[in-house]
Formats: structure tokens, C-alpha cells, sequence
């Protein structure tokens, strides 16, 4: 078969493909070249669809926020005095960081040796294959990363703090592409969250945001579809309809049939007219389905990107569907964009605990010289979903391993295990995240529990599943590290479950010889020491301590030291795709899976993964609304780790 760089989906029944499975046997190393482009470009989902890719068809307002916010506060303050209110500052901040990184280039060093770091700008188009990214054997270890270290940036700060206006300039424009523009995704969050930065003044006022799909439909219509979508927050209500109604009117659609080559150049016309000559900066959010990614990636490459300024893409998860096709896309994407230009968006990761988590950790003395095997015991690491939630089309090929655990659940890992980055600077932190995810133990199906809901009758409650979708999986993962060793981290995610439920638990090891055992009752083993960190059902960060109950005698329970956000903080919290939106107009991408994480995600998951397509392995039904399979009892059981109460 002759394959073309677009991508195609078909149904396909069991008897008339050979299933891929076999070659996720193979190392993905090993056997890349050695499949037939058919073969080496579909992968079936469990759904029974044939996805072909390519040939075939705040740590204080983030980490890298904080280096902005440095700049912003010695800016702010000369602006201030000059220009007045700092809402125009706003609209303008990553150019600044765009002015730092043109800065960084000339002056990098690196122990003596003059080095050039490519700015911000180089993020524009690459429509030529790199011919040493295309050869890689293994790109785990090749991925294109610009590295700006610490050291770079606080030299810049005391060369050039007061060197970034915009006297005289003016500010770039910034354009925002949907593609996938009437999709669900789209509608029900991205264009949501794109409104709340507006109302908040995170976005420019000469925003231009475009909605591009294949639907016929007039840019009326599409406002008003989106209209129906958008609310104010409680904290949002000050001239809502008004800022409703502006933002609105910086919505412009395009329709242009199934010919995105055509359909990008036509959008990088608009875009352009909207720009005008002023410096443009353009983001484009993919939000399509997987089979059409590369298709999109590419004619948006070559067609749509902007050369007076950055060009950002988002790409929704999952991210392939196993080692072998995940390292395909990422090749084929490398070879229109560089690295630093791709967004891996997981809007699991945007959530206030996540940046909590490393917050936590690495400004309270309390917790810092505590976190290793010398003092915890095991890590919990729990996102259960009750049964409001309907796995529903979406989920349905993928199952919860690709959808939660490969990116949502090892990256919470990799930022609650890892070492002190260097800096705040995404690249820092993603350096020290990849090597929690290359150190973590290759899962072993014993170690794994796999479940899927249904009706208390026993019937299928959900029309869209397939009997061999996991909705729910159990796993303990080792990290073979000298600070992680032999401490388990157990994994629990699930659907349709009894409780909602988001959270970290970190249990310490007991009191060496406690002097108070005795007063601790029967459940010695619930009476040690304890962190939670709490998403759901409300955020709260808790400690369980050790402590004598009033009264006469010497009795000792265990209660937990609760901080419970709403009751501390009045405040709304926003959603994580303003998070993470807002993070891809700053340029901070520590929250977004590199290349070389991704890779080495999968390959944490691989061993399971084959055997789950091997052997068609029917995952256990647990009843929806209840506990989930006995089976994760068990696992913890086996691991050491008492079961946290649902
Ligand atoms: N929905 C969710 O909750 C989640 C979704 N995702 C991911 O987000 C992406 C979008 O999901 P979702 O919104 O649910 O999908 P939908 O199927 O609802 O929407 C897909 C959108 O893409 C457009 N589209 C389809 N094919 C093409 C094409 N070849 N060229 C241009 N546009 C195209 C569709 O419009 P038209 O047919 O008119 O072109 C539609 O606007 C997927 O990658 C999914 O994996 C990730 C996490 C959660
Ligand atoms: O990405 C996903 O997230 C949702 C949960 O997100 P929320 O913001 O609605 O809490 C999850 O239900 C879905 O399966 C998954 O794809």
C-alpha cells in the first residue's frame, strides 16, 4: 500500500485485519523498520477501530511563570511609572520572554564555551525534515531540546533587566487557532476557557481567535453555538454580557471542506489580515481526532505558521496508543515542528494540585529532607470517578490506561519522585521528570488489576464500551533509584466508582521504637504518619499526626491537620484548561510531556499493554457506583499498603 502523509480511520472487523498486536513484542527500537508501512502506521483500538497515522492515511505562577513574573515585576515597576496600569502589561508579557530568550542567544555560555541557544523565534516554521532527527535510532535519548539553564537567565536578569520595553513598538497580536472548532472538546472547554482569560485580561485586546472545522458553517452561526457555551464565573460577573459580547466578536470561523492544505492557507490568510504589521505570535490547538492529527499538523506546518513571530501547537492526549505508535507521530511531527513549538496537553496535569504538589515540597522544610525511602513508606496515587461520569465515545478506544495513567498519573509521579530541578524552567524540570519515568520498573502484568463497570444486573451499562476497555486499573510501580528503592507507588484509576475521588497520599514509616505504641490501639499500622493531598471531592491538603486524646489517662488517636482551600481561600479556581492555555502563551511547558518523556511513558506501560492485546485479557467487572474489582485489594495487600478508606 502506498501511503501519503495523511490519515485514516476505519471500522474493521477482527477476521479481516491481522490485529497489530504482535509488534508491540518487538522492541519499538528494534523493529521500527522492519514492518510494512501498513502495518507499521494502524494500530487497532479496542473498540475495533483502525487508527492509521501518517503513510497510511504556579510554583508561584508556574515555574517558568516565575521567571516572567521576575521580569514583569522590573518592568511593571519602570512601566508603571510611564505607561500606567498594568492590564496593558499583561497583553504583552510573552513577547517579553520572547526578548529574553533573543537575549539568551548571545550571551549563553556553558563552563567557558560560548553556545548558542536558540530563541524563541526558531519555535517558527520548519517545513524541511531535519535529516539527524529522521535517523534517529533512538530518539529517547535525540530529541531537539533547547536547554536555557538557570544560570543563563540570572545573568541575563543582571545584564539586561531593564533593557525589555516596548517604547515606541507595538505589541505583538496574538492569533488562536481551534481546529476541531464544533467538536465537543472545543465547545465544552477550550472556548470556555479561552473566555475566561479574556474576561481576566490575560489575552490581548487584538486577539484573534479562529474556529476552523469541516462543517458548513456561517461565522454567525458559529458564534452563536459558542455563545450558548460560555459563562462568567462567580468571581467573572462585573460586565459579563459586555465582555461576552467582545470576545465574541474576535471569533471568526472557517469552513473549507476536507482539503486542509487549501484550508490552512486560507486560515494563515485571515490570520493575517488580522495581524496587520504588527509582530504575530499564533497558536494552534489541535482538537481533532487522532486519525486526522497528522494530517492537520502537517498542512498547518507548511501552510498556516507565521514568520514574524511563534508558532505554538497543542496536541490533545492520547499522545498513540502504545510505544511503537506514539514513536511514529512524534517523528512525524518532529519533522515539521521542533520540539519547543509541541504542547502535549493533559488538562488533568493543569489542576491546582499538581502544581501544589512540587510547591510542597520543595518550599517547606518539613517536607523536603523527608521525601525518600528513608522516611516514606509507600505513595498512593488515586483519581476515581463516581458514577456521574460516562466513559462514553471518546473513552471508548482507549481505555483508562492510555487516557489517565500513561499521562496523567506517571506525570504526577515523575513530579512528586523527582529531584530538585536545577530551576524552574520547564526544560530543568522536564529533564528531572524523564529520568523518574526511565528509572520506574517496566509493569508487570502480575501487578496490575484491570476492571470495567456494569450494571448491578450484570448488562452493559454503557452502549459505547467495549467489553475489553479497562475502566479501571491497579497497578505498583517500583522506581529503581537510589532515593525511591523498594518504595511502592500504587496506582488506582478508575470510572463509575462509589466516590469521587482525587488525590496523593504519602504514608511515612512508623516511629522507630515508639514509646506511645501501646496507647495507639489495635491499628498500629493506621497510626503512622501521613500526607494528602486532596483534588476531590474538595481540595484540602492534610496531615495525619499522632496525638493524646483530652482527657485523663493516655489514649492516642490519629486525626489529620486539615487545610481546607475553601474555608482558607475564597477564591473560584480556575479551570485547569486556563492553566494550561495560559501556560502555552507563556512559553512554560514544564507541565507538557517532552518527546523523550512520553517515550519513556510508554515503555512503562508496554509489557501490560502487549499482554492485554495478546491475550484479548477481559478486564473484571466491578459494579457501578461500588469499589472497584476485589482484585486491587489484593494488589495493595500484597505491596504492604493499607487500603485508604472510600
Ligand atoms: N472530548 C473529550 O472529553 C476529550 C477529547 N480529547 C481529544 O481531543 C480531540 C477532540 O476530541 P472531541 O472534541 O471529543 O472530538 P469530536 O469528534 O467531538 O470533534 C472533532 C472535531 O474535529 C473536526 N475534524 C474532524 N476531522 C477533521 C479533519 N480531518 N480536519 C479538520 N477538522 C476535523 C470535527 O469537525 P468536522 O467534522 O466538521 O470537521 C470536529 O470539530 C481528540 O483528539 C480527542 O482524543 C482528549 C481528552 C478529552
Ligand atoms: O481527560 C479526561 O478527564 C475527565 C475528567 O476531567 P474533568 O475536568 O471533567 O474532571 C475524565 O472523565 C475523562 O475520562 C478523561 O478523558
Amino acid at each position: 500500500m502506498s501511503m501519503s502523509f495523511s490519515s485514516f480511520s476505519v471500522s474493521f472487523s477482527e477476521s479481516s485485519f491481522i490485529r497489530p498486536a504482535s509488534l508491540c513484542q518487538t522492541p519499538a527500537k528494534v523493529s521500527l523498520r522492519s514492518f510494512p508501512d501498513a502495518v507499521d502506521n494502524c494500530h487497532s483500538l479496542t473498540s475495533g477501530r483502525l487508527v492509521c497515522y501518517g503513510g497510511a492515511g504556579n510554583f508561584c505562577k508556574r515555574f517558568y511563570g516565575l521567571r516572567i513574573w521576575i521580569l514583569e515585576s522590573l518592568n511593571l515597576r519602570r512601566r508603571n511609572r510611564k505607561y500606567g496600569p498594568a492590564n496593558e502589561f499583561k497583553s504583552i508579557r510573552s513577547q517579553e520572554k520572547d526578548h529574553l530568550t533573543n537575549h539568551l542567544e548571545t550571551i549563553s555560555s556553558c563552563e567557558g564555551q560560548v553556545i548558542h541557544v536558540q530563541n524563541d523565534s526558531s519555535e517558527t516554521t520548519r517545513t524541511t525534515p531535519q535529516p539527524e532527527e529522521n535517523s534517529s535510532p533512538n530518539y529517547q535519548h535525540d530529541v531537539p531540546v533547547e536547554v536555557v539553564t538557570s544560570m543563563e537567565f540570572e545573568a541575563v536578569l543582571q545584564t539586561h533587566s531593564s533593557s525589555f520595553s516596548f517604547e515606541g513598538s507595538k505589541a505583538p497580536s496574538l492569533c488562536i487557532a481551534v481546529i476541531g472548532a464544533t467538536g465537543e472538546l472545543a465547545r465544552r472547554k477550550i472556548f470556555p476557557a479561552l473566555f475566561a482569560l479574556y474576561y481576566s485580561g490575560f489575552l490581548p485586546e487584538n486577539i484573534g481567535i479562529f474556529g476552523y472545522s469541516r462543517k458548513n458553517l456561517t461565522e454567525e452561526e458559529m458564534r452563536s453555538i459558542l455563545a450558548s457555551t460560555l459563562t462568567c464565573r462567580i468571581d467573572h460577573q462585573q460586565n459579563c454580557g459586555d465582555k461576552m459580547d467582545a470576545f465574541l466578536r474576535r471569533i471568526y470561523y472557517l469552513n473549507e471542506g476536507y482539503d486542509n492544505r487549501y484550508g490552512m492557507s486560507k486560515l494563515n490568510a485571515r490570520m493575517e489580515q488580522i495581524e496587520g504589521d504588527s509582530e504575530a505570535n499564533r497558536i494552534f490547538y489541535l482538537s481533532v481526532p487522532q486519525e486526522a492529527l497528522l494530517d492537520v499538523a502537517s498542512s498547518l506546518a507548511s501552510n498556516a505558521q507565521t514568520q514574524k513571530g511563534w508558532n505554538r501547537i497543542i496536541i490533545e492526549k492520547p499522545f498513540g496508543l502504545d510505544a511503537l505508535s506514539s514513536y511514529r507521530l512524534t517523528q512525524s511531527l518532529l519533522t515539521k515542528f521542533k520540539e519547543k513549538q509541541i504542547y502535549r496537553i493533559d488538562h488533568l496535569l493543569g489542576r491546582n494540585l499538581i502544581e501544589n504538589l512540587t510547591v510542597l515540597r520543595f518550599a517547606n522544610l518539613v517536607f523536603l529532607p523527608l521525601w525518600s525511602r528513608t522516611y516514606i513508606r509507600n505513595v498512593q496515587v488515586i483519581l476515581s470517578e463516581d458514577m456521574g461520569v460516562q466513559a462514553g465515545r471518546y473513552f471508548d478506544g482507549y481505555g483508562i490506561i492510555r487516557d489517565i495513567v500513561h499521562s496523567h498519573i506517571l506525570q504526577t509521579i515523575a513530579l512528586l519522585a523527582m529531584e530538585p530541578p536545577i530551576s524552574l524552567d520547564g526544560e530543568d524540570v522536564r529533564n528531572e521528570k524523564v529520568k523518574v519515568l526511565r528509572s520506574i520498573r517496566k509493569l508487570e502484568p502480575s501487578d496490575i488489576t484491570l476492571g470495567q463497570y456494569k450494571a448491578s444486573s450484570g448488562d452493559k451499562v454503557d452502549v459505547c464500551l467495549n467489553s475489553l476497555t479497562p475502566t479501571y486499573f491497579a497497578a505498583a510501580l517500583y522506581i529503581d533509584n537510589a532515593r525511591w528503592d523498594g518504595v511502592p507507588f500504587l496506582i488506582k484509576a478508575g470510572l463509575g466508582l462509589i466516590k469521587h475521588r482525587v488525590e496523593i497520599r504519602i504514608q511515612f514509616h512508623h516511629v522507630p521504637g515508639n514509646l506511645y505504641r501501646k496507647c495507639l490501639g489495635h491499628n498500629f499500622d493506621l497510626a503512622s504518619n501521613e500526607l494528602i493531598l486532596r483534588d476531590a471531592p474538595e481540595e484540602a491538603i492534610l496531615v495525619r499526626v499522632n496525638n493524646k486524646i483530652p482527657g485523663l489517662g493516655l489514649q492516642l488517636d490519629s486525626p489529620e491537620l486539615n487545610l481546607l482551600y475553601k474555608d482558607k481561600y475564597k477564591v473560584e479556581v480556575p479551570d485547569s484548561y486556563e492553566h494550561l492555555l495560559l501556560d502555552v502563551i507563556d512559553g512554560d511547558n514544564h507541565l507538557f510531556m517532552r518527546s523523550d518523556e512520553l517515550a519513556a511513558a510508554w515503555n512503562i506501560l508496554a509489557p501490560v499493554l502487549r499482554e492485554m492485546d495478546k491475550k484479548n485479557i477481559v478486564p473484571e467487572l466491578y459494579e457501578l457506583g461500588g469499589r472497584g474489582p476485589v482484585g486491587a485489594y489484593y494488589l495493595w495487600a500484597k505491596h504492604g499498603v493499607p487500603w485508604p478508606e472510600d
